[in-house]
């Protein structure tokens, strides 16, 4: 699918201009076509007329009678042959030619594109009017969705049984429904609309807003015989219920719909909030650090005790201090970054997820990008990248997977998780033999216009990305275990391309250089 990494949307713009092409041509020849027979017909009627002044005279001249009898034969055999002739199949046909070489969305990238744009929409509170206007976070882009787009969107929604966004664009495409009254395009109608919004409207829990949604596409369609079934089934439902309030004796001043859900008690802005809540609100850049979480941490340039640092020091700039999160600045090259991004192109893949029961790789919709794997030896400019991860964490590469690099594509984006493999996960590097996941590197190698930021959902710190920069951090405490406070998420991709690599650096090899200990004390280790 094309819809997982921007890299592969770019593609689908050549193959829109092929096929535009395409369409102009068709739009020629047919043109040509219709010219020629609006000509013939002009030469028809004139003479037409001129005979049908004086039909006698006008038969009684040789000359005439043979040209009327031309012009019904071999005259309008050729009318006949160009109207028959299909001047259009030759196009109809390169289209299924292009087929076969151009990249072409399927409709599951079209559902994958609608799901990615509700994320978006639910991730960062975008309201719905503002988004049909182009309107993102108080960003106006250019593009506008027609109402058809509205519509197409709200029918998605619905086909995903998502009947909360299929109220919300089923009611944005009828608002602009009725703004453009004069639209011969539009491909829906009202009564359409209503029955979506109807029935979804239901399917939220609201009947007596469905009855009347139902009543006034009757009103339209007085024979639509869903919608009369339908109607009947919702009376008889709210006839129902208010038979219900009455034998409980509800006088009808608790109307508030009950949940058992547990109450906060403490801070619920800090504690009692779940992790999608944190995440989401870390995402909109909502859960900010504290002035006293901030004051500590501190830039400086590092060594390492490496030499080849010592010529030229990094800049390091703490983001967290316990566990130990920092950003390294200039930790990849433009340079590097075009040839990686060159490099991993075509050999993008769905980024996959481990089963935890099985061991198995497989997609999931809470990790959408592509990902590619490049190997160390591959070109001497990962070497250096891998070496200079060597010198950023004081860690053996040995035992480091190959660089992973992703890309993000509309609301592409990858919910809380961890990098180690927990105790259940048996089957985790099975085969590798190099122990857990120690540490992460993760290159940040785009900017990203809006959102896409890494968040710690149990730690409420967000890093944006930053081209160039990196971001280190332990997952594993001294005594082997993993260290849960490094739960962490990629936020949804709201503006703009994200592109990173991670370097995931294991155990074997890490015994000198970062000895382990019994207890899990996670102090500061060797940089
Ligand atoms: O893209 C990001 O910001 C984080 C990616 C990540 O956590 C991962 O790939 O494991
Ligand atoms: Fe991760």
């Amino acid at each position: 699918e094309v819809y997982t990494a921007l890299a592969e949307m770019e593609e689908l713009l050549e193959t829109e201009s092929v096929l535009i092409t395409n369409l102009e041509g068709y739009i020629r020849v047919q043109e040509n076509k219709l010219n020629f027979l609006k000509n013939k017909m002009d030469e028809y009627q004139r003479e037409h007329a001129d005979a049908s002044s004086d039909i006698t005279a006008y038969v009684s001249n040789p000359i005439n009678a043979y040209l009327l009898t031309k012009r019904l034969t071999t005259d309008w055999r050729q009318v006949e042959n160009l109207m028959e002739h299909d001047v259009g199949t030759e196009f109809v046909q390169n289209i299924t030619q292009y087929r076969n070489v151009l990249k072409f969305p399927s409709d599951e990238d079209l559902n994958g594109a609608a799901v990615a744009l509700l994320r978006l929409q639910d991730t960062y509170q975008l309201d719905t009017s503002s988004v049909a206007r182009g309107k993102l976070n108080g960003i106006q882009y250019s593009t506008e969705m027609s109402s058809d787009d509205c519509f197409e969107l709200g029918r998605q929604s619905y086909v995903n049984h998502d009947y909360h966004h299929t109220v919300l664009w089923m009611n944005e495409a009828m608002a602009r429904m009725l703004e453009e009254p004069h639209n011969h395009t539009q491909s829906f109608t009202k009564a359409e609309v209503l029955e979506y919004l109807a029935f979804s409207t239901y399917k939220e829990g609201n009947i007596e807003s469905a009855l009347t949604m139902t009543n006034e596409l009757l009103q339209l369609l007085p024979h639509h015989e869903r919608a009369n079934g339908n109607k009947r089934f919702y009376e008889k439902e709210i006839a129902n219920q208010e038979q219900l309030k009455k034998m409980k004796g509800d006088d009808g001043t608790d109307e508030m719909p009950k949940s058992d859900l547990p109450v906060a008690k403490s801070d619920p802005g800090v504690y009692d909030i779940t992790e999608r809540k944190a995440y989401e609100m870390l995402c909109r850049g909502e859960l900010k650090p504290s002035p006293t979480d901030l004051r500590p941490l501190r830039c400086r340039y590092v060594t390492n005790n490496v030499p080849f640092l010592r010529i030229g020091p990094m800049k390091l700039e703490e983001a967290h201090l316990d566990p130990y999160i920092v950003i390294y600045h200039d930790a990849m090259y433009d340079s590097e970054i075009e040839l990686i991004k060159r490099m991993a192109r075509p050999r993008f893949r769905r980024a996959t997820v481990q089963n935890s029961i099985t061991g198995a790789l497989e997609t999931a919709n809470y990790r959408i990008s592509k990902s590619a794997w490049l190997k160390t030896q591959e070109d001497s400019v990962i070497g250096t990248v891998v070496q200079r991860t060597a010198d950023m964490t004081g860690l053996d590469m040995d035992s480091a997977e190959e660089l992973q690099v992703v890309n993000y594509g509309i609301g592409g984006h990858y919910e809380p998780h961890f990098d180690f493999a927990r105790k259940e996960e048996k089957r985790a590097f099975e085969g590798l033999n190099l122990g857990n996941r120690i540490a992460t590197v993760l290159f940040y190698m785009s900017d990203v216009e809006q959102g896409g930021a890494t968040v710690f959902t149990s730690l409420h710190a967000a890093l944006f990305p930053k081209k160039g920069t990196a971001a280190f951090w332990m997952n594993l405490h001294r005594d082997g275990e993993g260290d849960l406070r490094t739960r962490h998420a990629a936020c949804p991709v709201l503006t703009g391309t994200k592109w990173v690599s991670n370097k995931w650096i294991h155990e074997r090899g890490q015994e000198f250089r970062r000895p382990c200990s019994l207890d899990e004390d996670h102090g500061e280790f060797a940089i």
